[in-house]
C-alpha cells in the first residue's frame, strides 16, 4: 500500500511539521455487491466483491494512522446490480465493516446506486443521515471555525423518490425537455454539457438551495471555512459532462456569493478529477474504490490547516494540495 505523490494544485506543500486543525478519512463509490466482476457501460472493469476487501484495508490503515476525527463516504455504498432481495444484507455488510473503525463516525452521502437498491427512508435510517423531515442534506462542524456541508444531488431526480412524488415529477418533466432519448440513462445525441441530463444524475431543489444559502450566510458571519460534499460533481471542469449535477450553476452561484467555501468534494465520476474555479474554490472528484483491480486501493485522508487542505491519497487516489487564497 503506497501513498500517492502529492499533486500540488497551487503553491507548494510545506506542511510536514505543522499540525493539522483536524483530519478525516475519505473514500467513495464502494458499490459493493456479492456478484462476479463486471464492467461499466463503457467497459471499465468493476470489482464488486473486491471493494469490500479494499475497504477493509482502508479501515486498517485509518486505524493504524490514528488522529482522524471522522470518515466521509461520498456515496454509492451498494451497486445497482446487487439483487434487490440482497440489498439490505449488502449495505449491512459494509456498515458492519465500518464498525471496525476505532471510535470514528462515518458520514454518508447518498448516490444513485444507493437509490437503485433502497428507499430514501431506508437509506437515511441505515446510514444515520441526519437530514431534517426525511431529507438527506445536512451540515456539521468538526472543529470551531470549520464546517462540512453535505448536499443531496438526487433531491430532484427520478431515482431518489417514488413515482408521484413532486420531486420525481419535476425530474421527469426536466428530462423530457432536455433528453429526447427513450432510455433516459443515455446521453446519446446530447452535446457538451447537455450530456448531464441523464437519469443517473439529479439536481438540488429550491428548498435545499435556500437552506444552503442560509448555511453559507451564517458560516460567513461566524467566520467559518466550508467544505462541501456532494455525490455528483459540481463543476464542469472537474469531470466529464455526463457526470455533472443538472443545476450545477445554481449551486456554484450560491457558493460564489460568499468566500467561505474552500473545497468541494465529490464521487460518481470514477476516474476522479480536479479543477480550481475562477473564484478560487477547489473541486476534487475522488477516485472510486469499485474500479480498483484486486490488491489495489483508492482511499485517503484529508488534513485541514488554516490556509490549506491536503488530500493524502493511497495508491490509485491521487494526492492533492489545495491552498486557500
Ligand atoms: N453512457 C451511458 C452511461 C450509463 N448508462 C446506463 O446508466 C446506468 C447508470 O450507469 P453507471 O455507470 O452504472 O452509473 P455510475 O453511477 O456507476 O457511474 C456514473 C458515471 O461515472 C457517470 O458518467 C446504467 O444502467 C448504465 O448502463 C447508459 O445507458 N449510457
Amino acid at each position: 500500500m503506497t501513498e500517492s505523490h502529492p499533486v500540488v494544485a497551487n503553491g507548494s506543500c510545506n506542511k510536514a511539521i505543522e499540525r493539522p486543525m483536524f483530519s478525516f478519512g475519505v473514500i467513495t463509490d464502494i458499490q459493493y455487491a456479492d456478484i462476479n466482476d463486471g464492467c461499466s457501460f463503457h467497459g471499465v472493469p468493476r470489482f464488486y466483491r473486491h471493494s469490500l476487501e479494499a475497504l477493509q484495508r482502508a479501515i486498517h490503515s485509518w486505524n493504524k494512522r490514528g488522529g482522524l476525527s471522522f470518515i466521509i463516504h461520498l456515496g454509492d455504498i451498494v451497486d445497482g446490480l446487487c439483487p434487490k432481495e440482497k440489498s439490505y444484507e449488502a449495505v449491512t455488510k459494509v456498515l458492519d465493516l465500518f464498525k471496525d473503525l476505532e471510535d470514528l463516525h462515518v458520514h454518508h452521502v447518498l448516490g444513485n446506486h444507493c437509490f437503485y437498491n433502497l428507499s430514501r427512508h431506508e437509506l437515511n435510517h441505515m446510514l444515520q443521515i441526519p437530514g431534517k423531515d426525511g431529507t438527506s442534506y445536512y451540515t456539521f462542524t468538526p472543529v470551531s471555525g470549520f464546517r462540512i456541508v453535505v448536499l443531496d444531488g438526487f433531491d430532484i431526480s427520478m431515482v431518489g423518490w417514488p413515482e408521484g412524488h413532486p420531486h420525481h415529477t419535476k425530474a421527469i418533466l426536466l428530462l423530457q425537455t432536455r433528453n429526447p432519448n427513450e432510455d433516459k440513462n443515455s446521453p446519446e445525441g446530447l452535446s457538451g454539457l447537455e450530456e448531464r441530463f441523464v437519469m443517473f444524475n439529479g439536481g438540488v431543489g429550491e428548498e435545499q438551495l435556500s437552506w444552503f444559502h442560509q448555511i453559507l450566510e451564517n458560516a460567513t458571519i461566524d467566520k467559518e471555512k466550508v467544505i462541501v460534499c456532494c455525490h455528483i460533481p459540481l463543476h464542469p471542469d472537474s469531470t466529464y459532462p455526463c457526470a455533472l449535477l443538472w443545476n450545477y450553476s445554481d449551486v456554484l452561484n450560491v457558493i460564489h456569493k460568499f468566500q467561505c467555501v474552500k473545497v468541494c468534494l465529490a464521487g460518481h465520476a470514477h476516474k476522479g478529477g480536479y479543477t480550481r474555479d475562477s473564484h478560487g474554490v477547489h473541486h476534487r472528484v475522488l477516485e472510486a474504490i469499485l474500479e480498483c483491480p484486486p490488491g489495489t486501493d483508492a482511499f485517503g485522508h484529508i488534513d485541514v490547516y488554516e490556509d490549506c487542505i491536503t488530500l493524502v491519497g493511497v495508491d490509485r487516489m491521487d494526492s492533492t494540495v489545495m491552498y486557500f487564497d
